[in-house]
């Protein structure tokens, strides 16, 4: 084993930001070019990224679901960092995450949701599983903090009324949307998924991992 890799095993929940990314409809694609190139003599390799701020795995800020609400420069960084539970829902049906399709969750700050079997990595899958609004709210009462899905969004695709970002907002949780959590078991993990502080941000890009815990 390499001298620097930690004991503690760590999943990297993240999707890979490249050309054909797979996007919510209509918004901007990613795209990379490199801007200063080594091979035309330049002393480095410099890129440039165009994306949108909810391509791939990110963190929504308030601001995102609530005109006046805080940017992701704003928000605090604890609930993106700390001891989270994953929560197997791939068998769920009927296209939301119901309080009655929760195991007992225990004592849990941050609750991930693997909804898919397997990433749709190439494709966008617009029937991907949300979460009811009720829900949110349950867990909110149950003291979660944070609230991640593998899905791209916490609603519906077709949603209007965003009655779960309304849900998140009303109990000032936080949002983790686009992980990869598949072979992740279900349990429960250290979190780290710190989003970009960007200003004026509704989104933050994150290179998210699940680490396990240190031995109890
Ligand atoms: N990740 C986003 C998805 C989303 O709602 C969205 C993303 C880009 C453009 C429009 C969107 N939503 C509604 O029109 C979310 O926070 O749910
Ligand atoms: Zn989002
Ligand atoms: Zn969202």
């Amino acid at each position: 084993m390499s001298s620097w890799r930690s004991q503690r095993r760590i999943w990297d929940i993240s999707q890979t930001l490249r050309p054909g990314l797979p996007v919510w409809p209509g918004d901007t694609a990613f795209a990379f070019e490199r801007t200063w190139k080594m091979e035309d003599g330049s002393p480095v390799n410099v890129g440039r990224m165009t994306m949108s701020t909810h391509s791939g795995t990110h963190g929504d800020a308030p601001l995102h679901y609530s005109e006046t609400a805080p940017d992701i420069a704003s928000v605090e960084l604890d609930p993106y960092i700390g001891e989270c539970l994953v929560v197997d829902a791939t068998g769920v049906s009927g296209g939301s995450i119901s309080v009655g399709d929760l195991p007992h969750l225990g004592s849990a700050d941050r609750v991930l949701f693997r909804t898919f079997e397997t990433f749709p990595h190439a494709q966008w899958d617009s029937g991907f599983t949300a979460i009811d609004a009720e829900t949110i709210k349950w867990l909110a009462l149950q003291g979660v903090k944070l609230v991640g899905t593998d899905a791209p969004s916490v609603d519906p695709q077709e949603s209007k009324t965003m009655d779960a970002h309304k849900a998140v907002l009303e109990h000032d949780m936080r949002i983790l949307e686009g992980l990869v959590l598949d072979g992740v078991p279900e349990g429960r993990y250290e979190l780290i998924a710190l989003p970009l502080k960007i200003a004026g941000g509704d989104a933050g890009l994150c290179r998210a991992i699940l680490r396990e815990l240190p031995d109890a």
